[in-house]
C-alpha cells in the first residue's frame, strides 16, 4: 500500500448465488488486487464476461463483495452502505457507457447538475447556478443548456452532461464504465480529450474500464488485463500494448481492430488546438 493511492483493492472477490439446490455460489472476481493513484487513470481491459464492471460495481457499492477490501483514500469502504455510502459520493462518482440510461430525462440539465451541487452544501442557489455555468463552460457546453432536457442533446452532448455531473465536486475517482464505446470515433475522441483535461485541471483519477485496447494506450497510463475474474497481466499501457506478455493478452492484442487513422489525426489535431488555447 502507498501513500499516494486513492483507491486500493486488496483481494477482492465477488460470489452470485447460483440457481439450483445446494449448488455452490458461482465465482466472479477472485483474488484481484491493485492500486489507483492519485490523478492517475488505470485501464481495466478483458474479453466480454471477465469481470470488468463487476470490479467497478463493486468499488461504487453496487454489487457486495465476498471477500477482500476496498479502500478509498484510506478508508475501508468495502461495506459501506445507506446514508454512510451516499456521503461518498463527493470522493467516489462514475460514468457509464449510455448517457442515455443515466441522465434523469424528466430534469433539465441544471436541475441534474445543481444536485449533487446542493447536496450538504451551504451554498446558495445564485452560487450554484455561477457554478453550473462554469461546469457547462468547462465541458463545452453552451450555458442555455441548463434549461434543456435529455433528450434535447446528441449522444456526445449527454455524455459531457454526465461527465459535469460526475466532476461537479471534484471526486478524487471516477469510475469510467466504458464511457466512450456509445459515441462515434471523433466523438468519442472528444470525450477523452475532456477527460483528460478535467483531469489535468481537477486532479480526478480514473479507474477506465474498456475492452478497447486502442484508447488504452492513448488514454490510461497503467492497464490490468483481466480473465475469468483475475488480473493475468499488469504494467504500463505501452507495455501492455505493444509487448504483451501473456498469452491471453497476447490474443487479445491481436484481436483489436487496427486503429483507426482518421480518429488518431482527429485526437492529434484536438490535442494540438487545446495546447494551443492552455
Ligand atoms: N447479478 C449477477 N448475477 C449473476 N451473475 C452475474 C451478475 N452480474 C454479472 N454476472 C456475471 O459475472 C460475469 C462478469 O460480468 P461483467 O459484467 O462484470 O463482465 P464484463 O467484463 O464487464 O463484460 P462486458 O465487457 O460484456 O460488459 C459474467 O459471467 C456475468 O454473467
Amino acid at each position: 500500500m502507498t501513500g499516494t493511492s486513492v483507491l486500493q483493492i486488496d483481494g477482492l472477490a465477488v460470489r452470485y448465488p447460483t440457481r439450483g439446490f445446494r449448488k455452490p455460489p458461482t465465482t466472479v472476481i477472485e483474488d484481484v488486487s491493485f492500486e489507483v493513484g492519485r490523478a492517475e487513470t488505470v485501464a481495466l481491459v478483458g474479453e466480454s464476461g471477465s469481470g470488468k464492471t463487476t470490479i467497478g460495481r463493486a468499488v461504487l457499492g453496487l454489487t457486495p463483495v465476498s471477500g477482500g477490501r476496498v479502500v478509498l483514500d484510506g478508508r475501508d469502504i468495502t461495506h459501506l452502505t445507506g446514508r454512510a455510502r451516499r456521503l461518498l459520493s463527493s470522493d467516489l462518482q462514475a460514468i457509464f457507457q449510455n448517457p442515455y440510461g443515466s441522465l434523469n430525462p424528466a430534469l433539465p440539465v441544471g436541475r441534474t447538475l445543481a444536485e449533487p451541487l446542493l447536496s450538504g452544501s451551504t451554498r446558495s442557489r445564485h452560487e450554484v447556478r455561477e457554478h453550473i455555468s462554469e461546469l457547462l463552460r468547462r465541458v463545452g457546453l453552451p450555458e442555455d443548456a441548463a434549461d434543456r432536457y435529455p433528450a434535447q442533446f446528441s449522444g456526445g452532448q449527454r455524455q459531457r452532461v454526465a461527465i459535469a455531473r460526475a466532476v461537479a465536486r471534484q471526486p478524487k475517482l471516477i469510475i469510467c464504465d466504458e464511457p466512450t464505446s456509445a459515441l462515434d470515433v471523433t466523438t468519442q475522441a472528444a470525450a477523452l480529450e475532456l477527460l483528460s483535461e478535467l483531469q489535468d485541471t481537477l486532479g480526478c483519477a480514473y479507474l477506465f474500464i474498456t475492452h478497447d485496447l486502442a484508447v488504452v494506450k492513448e488514454f490510461a497510463a497503467r492497464t490490468l488485463v483481466l480473465q475469468h475474474g483475475r488480473i493475468v497481466e499488469e504494467g504500463r499501457s505501452t507495455d501492455v500494448c505493444d509487448r504483451p506478455q501473456h498469452a491471453y493478452t497476447q490474443r487479445l492484442v491481436a484481436a483489436a481492430p487496427v486503429p483507426d487513422p482518421i480518429a488518431q489525426r482527429n485526437r492529434r489535431d484536438q490535442r494540438l488546438a487545446v495546447e494551443a488555447t492552455s
